[in-house]
């Protein structure tokens, strides 16, 4: 029987949440120390652990059907390779920073100065787009440390917290782009290896749903229910029980994440009492 291919990165920002999404779908993988490859045993896939920067060729060539890639990386190296979900873990930015003594105005600040960056492809691309014209150096590390040892006057680097920025005495000047961890195909996957792809994506997408959701349990007088069943929205509506005790229900339902304390707040100033929430492994509509 066909095998999806995946890639995975061996070692780095990327690995550890990769492997944890793959467990979540419930994917065990023989997972030996310095294996470059390895088996699923209860679902058709084998894992390579590659390289992140070395991924779009190994998909554009089907060496490997699929990878789990930062977005920046396919935009620098892969911009030919379908990305077919976002998977919303290792959110970053691909910034142009400089020193802070740098009195910067405008992208045209930048013309004619010398850009340290790892990603020349994006740079060249915002350079062009902006008509600035600029000499970049292209190093594959450390880059942040480029202007303080006279290399370079300003910086084109992935920025998260802002830390190394600020320990290198940088400033955010312009974000080229965002981008997270996502699931990309490769042009030459087979049709068989294609059917195991979506049916791991669709695994993905209700892994997702559910980190993007809670499940709430609550208490309620009946003559609040109207109330508090407008605050909740529910994935149809909410599932609303009575209690042992007369005139109180018991109200379950579905709330974003993004949404939760406010939700909380509008449930506690409209009588709800006894707030449970859980989190949800996983949501299949
Ligand atoms: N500080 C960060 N915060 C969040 N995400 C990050 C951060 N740094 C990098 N990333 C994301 O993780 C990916 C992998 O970064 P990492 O630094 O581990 O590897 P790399 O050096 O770019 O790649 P390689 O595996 O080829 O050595 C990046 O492409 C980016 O998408
Ligand atoms: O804004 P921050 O939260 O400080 O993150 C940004 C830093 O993280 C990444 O480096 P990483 O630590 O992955 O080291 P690397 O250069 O060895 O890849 C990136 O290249 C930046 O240097
Ligand atoms: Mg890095």
């Amino acid at each position: 029987m066909s095998k999806l291919k995946i890639a995975v990165q061996k070692s780095g920002r990327l690995h550890e949440d990769s492997m944890k999404i793959l467990k979540d779908v419930g994917i065990s993988i023989d997972n030996g120390k310095d294996q470059l490859k390895a088996s699923a045993r209860n679902f058709p896939l084998e894992v390579f652990y590659l390289r992140n920067g070395d991924i779009p060729q190994y998909l554009r060539d089907g060496v490997v059907d699929a990878a789990i890639i930062g977005e920046n990386v396919l935009i620098e190296k892969g911009q030919d390779i379908a990305i077919i979900e976002k998977l919303g873990f290792s959110t970053c930015k691909v910034s142009v920073a400089v020193p802070k003594s740098f009195k910067y105005k405008c992208i045209s600040d930048l013309q004619g100065k010398r850009i340290a960056t790892s990603y020349p492809n994006t740079v060249n691309q915002f350079l062009k787009s902006n008509e600035v014209e600029a000499n970049l150096h292209i190093i594959n590390g450390s880059v942040e440390i480029a202007p303080n040892i006279g290399l370079a006057d300003a910086i084109v680097d992935i920025v998260s917290s802002g830390s190394t920025l600020f320990k290198n005495n940088l400033k955010e000047v312009e974000v080229i782009l965002k981008s997270e961890a996502v699931l990309a195909a490769s042009p030459l996957i087979s049709e068989e290896n294609q059917a195991i792809l979506d049916r791991l994506q669709f695994r993905f997408q209700s892994v997702l749903k559910g980190r993007q959701s809670k499940y709430v349990l609550l208490n309620a007088p009946d003559e609040k229910l109207n109330d508090i069943i407008k605050i909740l929205p529910g994935m149809k509506s909410p599932t609303v029980l009575p209690l042992a005790e007369k005139g109180w229900s018991s109200i379950h339902s579905v709330i974003n994440k993004n949404e939760f304390w406010e939700i909380i707040d509008e449930l506690k100033a409209n009588g709800a009492q006894g707030i449970l929430v859980c989190p949800i492994d996983n949501m299949v509509i």
